[in-house]
């Protein structure tokens, strides 16, 4: 059976979460509007009779402006050289010239696809043009057009996927859909609601840590930090007489049951731990390694 490793890379807004979460039909990775939301690895497994795809998300490419951005850096060189497959995710509107220089600068020691998304968005001159640019690449051992919106072009993406992977026995038994924690994905499911709830600058500034998940007999308890770097910005997350707060884990809760399939309890404590962003204890600590 084929089985292996591949990482879908892609600058932010490329749509690489949109595009795990309809290959995995569920909903694995978060997806905003806003740019730089993936911050961890996230895996998903594929498994067929045929064949066995694991996945993994990466953060966007982008300047090392931040200690955490460094760190992001690294996790997409670390994905990079840790793989079978690459997809290299392109939006079909942004400028390929640039994103082409990305992809050079890259300089992949594994097969890349290259994966034209957004198609719903884009006219036939672009597409050829597209194209045409690309499959004349030397990086790229397979070229794909999708819609990861619409979920189009998927079968052609995983046929393309396939003929890259190698023999292997399966690395994750049945159906196993991740290897990640279950608390790790409820964090991300609060974080997502926090780019929903929260305007600007906010969502930036925050981190969830998931500090008790206890299954009780009717619930599961679970218990999580909001982490901001100001007491204005907890202020901000509180809200009013903590209206938004309040707001906050209502909907997330309801996201969590709905993913966990059990009635949950959410409590959320916001604290605030100065520059957590720079710190590099406070990184390790907190999971970004
Ligand atoms: N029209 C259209 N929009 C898409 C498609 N795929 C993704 N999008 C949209 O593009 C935006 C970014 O998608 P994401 O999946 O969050 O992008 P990402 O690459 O994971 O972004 P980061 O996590 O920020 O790195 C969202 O608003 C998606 O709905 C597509 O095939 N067509």
């Amino acid at each position: 059976m084929k089985a292996g490793f591949v990482s879908i890379f892609g600058r932010p807004n490329a749509g690489k979460s949109t595009l795990l979460n309809a290959l995995m039909g569920e909903k694995l990775a978060i997806v905003s509007p806003k740019v730089q939301t993936t911050r961890h690895r996230i895996k998903g497994i594929l498994t067929e009779p045929e064949y066995q795809i694991i996945f993994s998300d990466t953060p966007g490419i982008i300047e090392p402006k931040y200690k955490l951005q460094e760190k992001m850096m690294h996790a997409v060189k670390q994905a990079l050289e840790d793989t079978d497959v690459a997809l290299l995710l392109v939006d079909v509107n942004e400028n390929h010239e640039e994103v082409n220089a990305i992809f050079e600068a890259l300089r992949l020691k594994v097969p890349a696809i290259i994966v034209i998304n957004k198609l719903d968005e884009a006219s036939e001159a672009k597409k050829k043009a597209v194209f045409e640019l690309f499959g004349a690449k030397s990086y790229c051992k397979g070229l794909v057009g999708i819609s990861a919106l619409n979920k189009t072009g998927l079968k052609d993406l995983i046929d393309a996927i396939l003929k890259l992977l190698p023999e292997n026995p399966p690395f994750f038994e049945g159906d196993e859909m991740t290897d990640l924690p279950t608390r790790f994905f409820c964090a991300e499911m609060i974080r997502e609601k926090i780019f929903y709830l929260y305007q600007e600058e906010i969502p930036y500034h925050t981190t969830v840590i998931v500090n008790e998940f206890k299954e009780k007999s009717s619930l599961i308890k679970i218990a999580a930090d909001i982490i901001v770097n100001r007491e204005t910005q907890k202020g901000i997350l509180l809200g009013v007489g903590g209206k938004m707060i309040r707001q906050l884990g209502t909907e997330a809760r309801k996201d969590i049951e709905q993913f966990l399939g059990q009635k949950v309890f959410l409590e959320l404590f916001v604290k605030v731990r100065p520059k957590w962003r720079d710190n590099e204890y406070m990184l390790k600590e907190y999971g970004y390694h």
